[in-house]
């Protein structure tokens, strides 16, 4: 695929022919210098936006041919979203902000399976907290879960520990990689840090909008010698 921003002497190529693919079950990281597409991959791959040209397949379905109506609703349904900034609503409690895209989808949600999801990210006591009473690491996990509620097919995150400490960020990281370990839930991430990318299965470096290489089982040592250029053998 492929995607530009603007027309042009005002043309930014995003993507430049990309052709990746991720593995289902798995924790892929997409790491890259700011600015090499990552974002707007996850975007494009996620339904949020369109690609020029090129075919992205969720599953079975190719999301290019859908209507705007028809990729909403495979939005709610088959993809979950994490933001670095939480986004969550502060008047509403973490049950209530879990509950949101049922609501949305126009499905009454129940309690217990609201409970369920709050429990896989390890939040079963917080339900009836609002985004102000838990710290960061707690309000992300709230954001994953409200992610999980429709059991999408892929989570998207983007940098989903980018506001965090590292010791809170560590527990999200932990978090993520268990719901791939007991679950099996397909999760793409993209991040800055070395650390958070050895917790994937894989790593996809971007450079100048499209794939530069990638590592698999990544230590945070092999992930940061790429980076710096000196793991250039690695991958
Ligand atoms: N809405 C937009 N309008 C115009 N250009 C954009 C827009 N969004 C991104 N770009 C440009 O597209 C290119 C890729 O941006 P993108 O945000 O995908 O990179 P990134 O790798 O995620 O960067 P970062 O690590 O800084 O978040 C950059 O040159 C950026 O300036």
């Amino acid at each position: 695929m492929s995607k530009t921003y603007g027309t042009g002497s005002a043309a930014v190529p995003a993507l430049r022919d990309v052709s990746v693919e991720f593995a289902a079950g798995a924790l892929t990281a997409i790491m890259g210098p700011s600015g090499s597409g990552k974002s707007t991959l996850l975007q494009v791959a996620a339904g949020l936006d369109r690609a020029d040209t090129g075919e992205i397949v969720v599953g079975e379905v190719e999301l290019s041919r859908l209507s705007e109506t028809r990729l909403t609703l495979l939005r709610r349904t088959h993809i979950g979203f994490v933001f670095q900034a939480f986004n969550l609503l502060p008047a509403l409690t973490a049950e209530q902000n879990v509950s949101l895209p049922l609501r949305l989808a126009g499905k009454r949600p129940g309690r217990a399976a609201v409970r369920d999801v709050l429990a896989r990210v390890g939040l079963a006591d917080r339900a009836r907290h609002r985004p102000a009473e838990m710290s960061g690491g707690q309000q992300q996990r709230v954001a994953i879960a409200r992610a999980l509620v429709t059991r999408p097919a892929v989570l998207f995150a983007d940098e989903p520990t980018g506001a965090l400490d590292s010791v809170t960020g560590r527990e999200v990281l932990v978090m993520l990689r268990e719901l791939v370990d007991r679950e099996r839930q397909t999760i793409i991430m993209v991040t800055h840090d070395p650390v958070a990318a050895s917790y994937a299965d894989r790593v996809v470096f971007f450079a100048d909008g499209r794939p530069a290489g990638e590592l698999l089982r990544p230590t945070a040592e092999a992930v940061a010698a790429r980076m710096t250029g000196s793991g250039a053998l690695a991958c």
